[in-house]
């Protein structure tokens, strides 16, 4: 047998067990094509698993080659058959790529609205249909609500799938994500796994791309949750009216049962407005008491170490005391939305009542999990925190939390990512000049832009507050990241707070097309032990 490569081991290892050969008729007929439509050669061919990228075909796979935006899936079709693909779906296009290929080619239009249907025929257990899928979306607090939830399901002993930006996790095996939300074919084949090994319940983050690209076709969520709307993603939307619509495709009676909207930010927020273009079953979570048709609304907010303790308050009268040990009041909201969100799900069919949900909220401190991260603390004196924040909303919340508990001088390392929308760099640039003390500008992600470029935007924004407010800053730039955290650290004294937002948990940073490993959090750590040493050999 051929050895297969780390991508396809890791494809293999969150596939059902037991694979079951689905005939490519009955997938011809799953896309609306008849017999007559498969080729002679193809009568016989089965095919026991799904990819759409060449590079996580197995063997006996279909490949599903589609247009992408860039390229043809169709042009990489020798790589899939090479791989072991037993059989190709594409389009008119791609079908003319592929003549002459001696696996069995099915053409159709539009490929991508049955990626869904063909994965779950190919995957198909009927047992996946009692899972209690919840799925989160939102512009931020995706992850954290969903390890939230995930940490409230387990202490409740279930056993449960996470999926999301960090990693995908199903019982002891665990793979670092590269999408925040998986194509369908993989989605489908982790939840026939989880059904297969005896799981009962799932958590995932719903991104608006995933939405977009019909990665979650075919999934239906016991329970969906929206947490917020902020400027993102506008090189995909074009506008935040478009942005809005896609997120609002998850809470229909379609896709979930029940739909939790957090409706901060008064009526004219977008918790509102979604709220109103919800068709599942809705229930009003409100954190800010900004909303009087609440279903549930958040009380007695009283700090607990580096967190709140809060009440979580019922219209019907019912009080649920819970806290979250992670900083910052947006993990106020985010604690509160998982909790709803599993309060809000029919968890009997799984043996659970209500009471022992009521006792982990209350008593297990399922919200004190750490989020690789998301405001994770690495040092002390200097405070040293890493934060994903890569959009304005996230940088205000984040800085202003650290602001507000910092002793000292607030010091940022930060950049803004490259060929992502370029409109929130200065905006980044500003918030970081509202907020910091002292502004690192360095680079993150450039992808394939000029890094130059790309932090001379978010400079511009910076130097513009500044100049208009008249402030008291140190505005630097530094590159590469490395030497601005080293920088960051040597400037701190003990009472400050350094913050590196933007990178969180990741490992490595694609500069041109070339991997370049990083974690702020080691080098946080190094810098800062390093300016320590130093400081004391003076
Ligand atoms: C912008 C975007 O989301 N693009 C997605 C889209 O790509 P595309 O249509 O442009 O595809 P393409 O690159 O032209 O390639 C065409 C086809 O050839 C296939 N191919 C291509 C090359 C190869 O060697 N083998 C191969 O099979 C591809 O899988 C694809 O099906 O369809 C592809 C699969 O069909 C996705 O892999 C791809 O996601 C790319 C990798 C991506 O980076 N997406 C990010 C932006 C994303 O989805 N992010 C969100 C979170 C955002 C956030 O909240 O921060 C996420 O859920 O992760
Ligand atoms: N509820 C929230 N409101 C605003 N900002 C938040 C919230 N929760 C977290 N953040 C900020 O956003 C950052 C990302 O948080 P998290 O990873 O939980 O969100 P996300 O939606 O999964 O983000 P992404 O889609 O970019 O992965 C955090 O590091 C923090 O700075």
């Amino acid at each position: 047998m051929t050895r297969l490569s780390p991508a396809q081991q890791a494809e293999a290892n969150f596939r059902p067990n037991t694979p079951v050969p689905t005939p490519l008729v009955d997938v011809a007929a799953a896309v609306g094509l008849e017999p007559a439509d498969v080729h002679p050669s193809g009568m016989n061919t089965q095919v026991t698993g799904v990819s759409l990228n060449t590079k996580t075909v197995l063997p006996d796979d279909l490949y599903l080659a589609l247009p992408g935006a860039k390229q043809h899936g169709a042009a990489y079709g020798s790589q899939a058959i090479a791989a072991g693909a037993a059989a190709i779906l594409t389009d008119p296009a791609g079908a003319d790529l592929l003549r002459g290929v001696e696996v069995p080619v099915l053409s159709v239009q539009r490929p991508r609205q049955y990626v869904g249907a063909v994965a779950e025929l190919i995957y198909r257990d009927e047992s996946v249909r009692d899972i209690k899928l919840f799925g989160v979306t939102g512009t931020n607090g995706k992850t954290t609500t969903s390890y939230f939830i995930d940490a409230v399901l387990t202490q409740l002993g279930l056993t449960s799938a996470l999926v999301g930006t960090i990693e995908t996790r199903l019982g002891a095996e665990t793979i670092p994500s590269s999408l925040t939300t998986p194509e369908a074919t993989q989605l489908h084949a982790l939840f026939a796994k989880l059904a297969q090994t005896g799981g009962q319940s799932g958590v995932m983050e719903v991104s608006s791309h995933a939405i977009s690209y019909q990665r979650i076709s075919g999934l239906h969520f016991a329970v969906a949750g929206f947490t917020n709307l902020t400027q993102d993603h506008l090189d995909l939307h074009g506008s935040m009216a478009d942005y809005f619509d896609t997120k609002a495709e998850l809470f229909s009676s379609q896709r979930c049962d029940t739909a939790v909207i957090l409706t901060d930010g008064g009526e004219q927020g977008y918790g509102h407005k979604m709220a109103a273009a919800v068709s599942a079953k809705l229930v009003r979570l409100c954190t800010d008491g900004t909303d009087p048709e609440a279903d549930w609304s958040v009380t007695e907010v009283t700090p607990d170490g580096l967190g709140h303790a809060f009440t979580l308050q019922h219209k019907d009268g019912t009080r649920i005391q819970t806290s979250t040990g992670l900083p910052g009041e947006f993990n106020i909201a985010n604690a509160a939305l998982a909790a709803v969100m599993v309060l809000s799900a029919d968890l009997s069919a799984l043996g659970i009542t209500r009471q022992e949900l009521v006792e982990v909220l209350s008593g297990g401190r399922p919200f004190d999990t750490a989020v690789p991260g998301r405001m994770e603390v690495i040092t002390q004196e200097p405070a040293g925190v890493v934060d994903f924040a890569h959009n304005p909303d996230a940088m205000i919340r984040t800085l202003s939390a650290l602001k507000e508990a910092s002793a000292g001088k607030l010091i940022l390392v930060f950049g803004a990512t490259g060929e992502r929308d370029t409109s929130k760099r200065a905006i980044m640039g500003a918030i970081a000049a509202e907020y910091a003390d002292v502004i690192i500008v360095s680079d993150d992600d450039p992808h394939g832009e000029e890094p130059a470029g790309i932090r001379a935007q978010v400079m511009a924004g910076a130097k513009d507050w500044i100049r208009e407010h008249d402030a008291d800053r140190t505005l630097l730039e530094i590159s590469p990241r490395q030497d601005a955290i080293k920088h960051a650290a040597e400037l701190a004294d003990r009472h400050d707070t350094i913050v590196l937002a933007g990178r969180g948990h990741e490992t490595a940073m694609d500069v041109a097309g070339t991997v370049v490993p990083i974690d702020d959090r080691d080098e946080l750590r190094h810098a800062v032990a390093l300016a320590q040493k130093q400081a004391r050999a003076r």
